[in-house]
């Protein structure tokens, strides 16, 4: 048996051009601004595809790009700027920031209805409350992939493979507001591949290269590979060994073209989703 591949570029595609479609409806330009604080490769590669996926969508947006040594009063000021900035619908500070800047002290600043990532505590909480209103974007998106794969959330034993704020933990709270029974497995798990072999949902969210082995992994089961990991060539690697889960799962996603483009077309979702919450 060859699992099938969910095709998360493909999927991206349509929710970016119905996006797109929706704004082009409105009497206003959405507005999202993204503040990169130095110069972390990865984020640089996001921040660009982001920024090229919001101009095709026709928002206004801009990147504002800040020097490493950034102190954190200033990077509130230039937050404080956006809050008030009334074009401005979307923000997006880029993680991680630097050590001399607290994320919790700039994540709280936002102004909860401009917070695109669904960071701020009032949106986590509004998750964790089961109603949520701005959801983080990558969990956000692999709900909308298993939607699309036709896998019902309800009732199945899903297993969460790490327990980030940004992934694990908003994942597992929309897997349970799904009616999925959620575990959340991380470091200090005591037999991690049993865990992941009783899953029928299994996200693995880790940031470790391959590190979910075929024999880890319940036949039929479906394989969410959140990981974006650099190989010893370059190339970009999952969380799962995916030539081994090919021939277990009932279907996968891939990387790249999974996960990745999902997270950027829910991030235009849920600006077009805080423009229209403040604009009316
Ligand atoms: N495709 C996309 O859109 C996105 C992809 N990513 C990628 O997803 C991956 C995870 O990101 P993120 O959640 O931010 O990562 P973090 O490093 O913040 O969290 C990793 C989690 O995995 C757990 N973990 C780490 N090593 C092990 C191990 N050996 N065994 C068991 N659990 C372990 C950690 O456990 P503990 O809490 O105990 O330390 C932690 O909960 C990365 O590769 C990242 O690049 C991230 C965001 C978006
Ligand atoms: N405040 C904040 N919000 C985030 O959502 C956030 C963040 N900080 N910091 C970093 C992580 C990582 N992340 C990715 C988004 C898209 C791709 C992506 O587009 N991937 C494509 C292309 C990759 C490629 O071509 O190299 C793919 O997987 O197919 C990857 C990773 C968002 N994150």
């Amino acid at each position: 048996m060859t699992a099938r591949p969910i095709d998360g570029k493909a999927l991206a595609a349509a929710l970016r051009a119905e996006v797109a479609a929706r704004a082009a409806a409105l009497p206003y330009r959405p507005g999202l601004v993204v503040v990169l604080v130095g110069e972390d490769a990865a984020s640089t590669l996001y921040v660009r595809n982001k920024e090229r996926a919001a101009r095709a969508a026709g928002f206004e947006s801009r990147t504002i790009r800040l020097p490493a040594e950034t102190g954190e009063a200033e990077l509130l000021s230039v937050i404080a700027g956006l809050n008030a900035d009334d074009a401005v619908d979307g923000i997006l500070v880029q993680l991680p920031l630097p050590a001399q800047i607290r994320t919790g002290a700039i994540i709280r600043a936002i102004d909860p209805a401009k917070d695109v990532d669904g960071f701020h505590p009032e949106n986590v909480a509004a998750l964790a409350l089961g109603a949520p209103r701005l959801a983080p974007c990558t969990p956000r998106g692999i709900f909308l992939l298993l939607r699309a794969a036709g896998v019902e959330p309800r009732g199945a034993r899903a297993l969460v493979l790490g327990r980030s704020n940004i992934v694990g933990r908003p994942m597992a709270a929309l897997l349970l507001a799904g009616d999925a029974t959620v575990t959340i497995a991380h470091s200090r798990t005591r037999d991690l591949a049993a865990e992941c072999r009783r899953a029928e949902i299994l996200i693995a969210a880790v940031g470790r290269p391959a590190m979910v082995k075929g024999d880890w992994i319940a036949p039929g089961a479906t394989v969410i590979d959140v990981g974006i990991n650099r190989g010893a060539d370059g190339a970009l690697v999952g969380d799962v060994d995916y030539q081994a889960a090919l021939g277990v799962a009932g279907a996968i996603t891939p990387v790249p073209g999974g996960v990745g483009p999902m997270t950027i077309a829910c991030l235009l979702e849920n600006t077009l989703i805080a423009a229209a919450a403040r604009r009316g």
